[in-house]
């Protein structure tokens, strides 16, 4: 009787990518605890996020924070399910009151990928080339390389991004490697940026496993998939991403590591057409007061008032 009841529900998007980050989740805590996987129950949400995904507006347009957790979020208060799975990336810095990412797997390469039928590289373009994307931070980054080119707004899931550009929509994209590798896509790969010059997202490539603050049990099953260098570099990120926002209207990017025992972080901050950027770098122990330390840094470089001059 005990054995059949469920060990912990898990709350996800529906996308192949969601499901196969909650898939990973289940077989670790399964693992972990040394319970059977169909004790684990896995449930799908359709978030704002993927509504709009399938309306095709964009995500400005229905705005608000937590516009691919709000449902899973709720459902993870109500105690209708136990544990949120989520890209880190995709979680609002500004969490609901009562939830807290406890756990980080190991993180998955943090670059971004260069996809193309056509050209090697970002550099071989033509002229006035296509360039498909829906991240104003990638657009951004490319236009800063490349002003000619012309963004063709790019969403939904990444299976459907890659058919895009077969069906020639566009000429290339940008898309996470982290997320083609865990879809077993990395082949489409038709170049890996450099890090430092097209600086990921805050927190890209991490998994992030949600619970209710407070409850001892959640934290307690979580504890043994937590990455202590992944958290500390989330935590360095999404603190920089803080200060700096939280409006997903700023292109943003992040990069942290460890050097010697301590903490590092990259930030930069550029203008939608990539032609004003700031930088801002500092090292450090404590991952929250250094990503806002270098939050504030860049904040200061840009001033405070950069959003409306930059994005009018
Ligand atoms: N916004 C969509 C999204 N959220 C997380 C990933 C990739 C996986 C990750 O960064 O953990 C992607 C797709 C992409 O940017 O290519």
């Amino acid at each position: 009787m005990q054995s059949s009841l469920p060990f912990a529900r898990i709350g996800t998007r529906g996308s192949p990518l969601a499901l196969a980050q909650a898939k990973l989740v289940r077989s670790l805590l399964a693992e972990a605890h040394g319970v059977a996987e169909d004790r684990i129950e896995i449930e799908v949400f359709s978030t704002g996020g993927d509504r709009s995904q399938a309306e095709n507006t964009t995500l400005s347009d229905i705005g608000g924070k937590g516009v691919f957790t709000k449902e899973i979020d709720e459902a993870l208060l109500s105690g209708r399910i136990d544990l949120g799975v989520h890209s880190s990336k995709d979680v609002a810095t500004g969490l609901p009151a009562g939830i807290r990412l406890a756990a980080f797997l190991e993180r998955e390469d943090v670059r971004d990928a260069f996809i193309s039928v056509s050209v090697k590289g970002i550099d071989n373009l033509p002229e006035g080339a296509r360039f498909g994307t829906s991240s104003i931070r990638r657009a951004a980054q490319a236009l800063r390389l490349r002003p000619d080119l012309r963004i063709v707004p790019f969403r939904g899931n990444v299976h459907t991004r890659l058919q895009k550009l077969l069906d020639g929509v566009a000429d290339a994209t940008l898309l996470a490697l982290a997320g083609l590798n865990r879809l077993e896509e990395g082949h489409r790969a038709t170049a890996i940026l450099d890090p430092e010059q097209f600086m990921p997202a805050p927190a890209q490539g991490a998994i992030g496993i949600a619970i209710r603050d407070g409850d001892t049990r959640l934290a307690e099953i979580v504890a043994p998939l937590d990455h202590t260098p992944t958290h500390a570099a989330i935590a360095t990120e999404r603190a920089m991403l803080a200060v700096l926002d939280g409006s997903c209207r700023t292109p943003v990017g992040a990069l942290s590591g460890l050097d010697d025992g301590l903490l590092t972080l990259k930030g930069e901050i550029l203008s939608m057409d990539g032609q004003t950027s700031y930088r801002a770098e500092a090292r450090g122990s404590d991952p929250l007061a250094l990503g806002e330390a270098v939050g504030r840094d860049l904040l200061a470089q840009a001033g405070a008032d950069f959003l409306d001059r930059w994005n009018r």
